[in-house]
Formats: structure tokens, sequence, C-alpha cells
């Protein structure tokens, strides 16, 4: 152990690391252009460097590379904290965007590649809107037993998986309860699920939603999830609840924005991104 956080210590201790963060969904990024860092290194970076108290403290740690694509600019490697690797974040590419443009290293806008395919993003100044591909795999009215309870939940892929179920008053929601239940359910395995408790209200005529999300590979909830707003938002839609744009308020308070293009069948997600701060790190992060 303690040689392996050496010889990471030794790779890392020059690089420029940067923190950043999209509605309240916070990321650790670390340009990797010439490969320096394995896809391990990364999975053991994320387990690290994530940590609260100890650490930096993030919901994800990001590795940019070059891109195998022709039309795309960038390319990336996502770690959850728990170091697994997801398909896709929807704030995690709102954020990059901005750190990348801001950085000179794309033009505007520009594409970026994920394991869900080549991601559109858009910098608008402080705000990002990015296009998630076609949402899959919908399924309407699951019944899901637990062991005491039964669930009606709705499914979809908005890039990584997420189950949205309607709760009557979200803030009160035993989202660290009921979250994992449906994380692990027997009927997600063996991917999992990310989990969206969901509440339609209404302001001057219009409905919006407030959301609250357990997240995979956080195994807790988050202040916003990119992917699980525009997952709720879709079913929501189909379920004639709203209409686009739907306004989706999240937990930090930010409201994010998610619309549909009819003819491409590509869901936008767009809100606030910022640029937290840029730093090197000392050996005792990585203890
Ligand atoms: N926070 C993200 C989603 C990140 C991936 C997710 N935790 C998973 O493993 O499925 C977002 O903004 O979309």
């Amino acid at each position: 152990m303690n040689n392996e956080i050496n010889s990471l210590f030794l790779k890392l201790k020059d690089e420029t690391l940067y923190k950043v963060s999209a509605s309240g969904n916070d990321f650790i990024v670390l340009l990797n252009f010439e490969g320096k860092f394995t896809p391990e290194e990364g999975t053991a970076l994320a387990k690290r460097l994530c940590r609260d108290k100890f650490s930096v403290s993030a919901d994800g740690f990001i590795l940019i590379e070059r891109p195998l694509h022709p039309q795309a600019h960038v390319a990336w490697k996502f770690f959850n904290r728990d170091g697994s690797i997801a398909e896709m974040c929807g704030n995690g590419a709102r954020a990059v965007a901005r750190l990348l443009y801001h950085l000179e290293l794309v033009p505007n806008p520009f594409y970026l590649e994920t394991l869900a395919g080549l991601i559109f993003c858009q910098v608008k100044g402080e705000r990002v809107k990015v296009a998630l591909g076609k949402p899959r795999d919908l399924k309407l009215n699951l019944a899901l037993k637990s062991d005491y309870d039964m669930y009606l939940v709705h499914f979809v892929n908005t890039g990584v998986p997420h189950v949205v179920l309607f709760w009557e008053d979200i803030d009160t929601a035993p989202v660290e309860k009921i979250g994992p239940l449906i994380r692990y359910h027997e009927s997600f395995k063996p991917a999992g699920t990310n989990v969206n408790f969901l509440q339609p209200l209404e302001e001057d005529g219009k409905t919006y939603l407030k959301i609250r999300t357990y997240e995979r590979g956080v195994e807790a909830e988050t202040l916003a999830c990119g992917t699980g707003a525009c997952a709720s938002a879709f079913i929501s839609v189909e379920l004639g609840l709203v209409n686009y744009p739907v306004s989706v308020l999240t937990r930090s308070g930010e409201l994010l924005i998610i619309d549909w293009d009819e003819e491409k069948e590509i869901l936008y997600l767009e809100g606030q991104a910022s640029l937290i701060f840029k730093f090197n790190i000392y050996q005792d992060a990585l203890k």
C-alpha cells in the first residue's frame, strides 16, 4: 500500500489538478493527454482524493484524455468517488466543458468523447449546455418489492441508469434509506442504478420538478445529478405531467433546464458550472 501511494504521489506531485462544480455536484479534474495515468491509477486516485475531511473531497474524479473518435475534441474517463467508472455524467460534462474552454483547450462548442458516446458541449458564460444521447430502455410503472414495502418506479438510461419515483413530500423523503434498497435491487443487477425522488410542484401556473438523487458510486445523496434530472424530466413528460423545457430544482437550490430536440431525439441539460480552484497535492492527501 505504501509503495503504491509513494509511486502515485511521485507521478502526481508536479501535476496541476482542478476542482470544479456544476450545481453542487463536484469533481476533481486531471489533464492526462499523454496517458501518464492508467485507468487503474484513475480508480486509486478517485478513491483517495475524493475522501471528505482526509483529502480534497468530491463526488467524482475525471481524467481528460486525447479522443479516438475523429469528430471529438477531447475525451474523458469518469470515475465515481468509490473508484468505479461511469459511462456518463451530465454535471461532470458541464463542469469540464467550462474548465477546458477557460484553459483554451477546446473550441466552443465542442464534442466530448465518453463511454456513452459523443457529447455536444456549449459554454455560455458561466452556464453550460450539454446534449445527452437518446434516452434508452424506458420502462414505466415497474412494481418493485423490497422486504417490507412495494414501490411504483420508472426507469430510463440517459447515459447511466436511473430509476425515478414520485414522492409526496420530497423534503422528508427517506432518500438514504430507500435509495440503497432500489440502487441494489435484484431488477437492476448487475449494473445497479441511480435513484431519483421527484415531486412536481406549481409556480405561476407552471409545473416544475423538485428532485433528490441517491447516486450510484457516491453511495449517498448528492446535491445535483444532471443525467438524473434529464431522466426525471423525460419520464415526467412521458407521463404527461410536464412539458419541455422542464425546470428541475436540485437539492443545492440550483435550477437545471432540460429540453428536447424532437427531430434528433436528443435531451439537452443546461445550468450553472463553476471553476473552484487549481492545486497541487501533498502526499498526505493520498494516505
Ligand atoms: N452525477 C452525475 C452522474 C454520475 C455517474 C453516476 N453516479 C453513475 O455511476 O451512474 C450526473 O450529473 O449525471
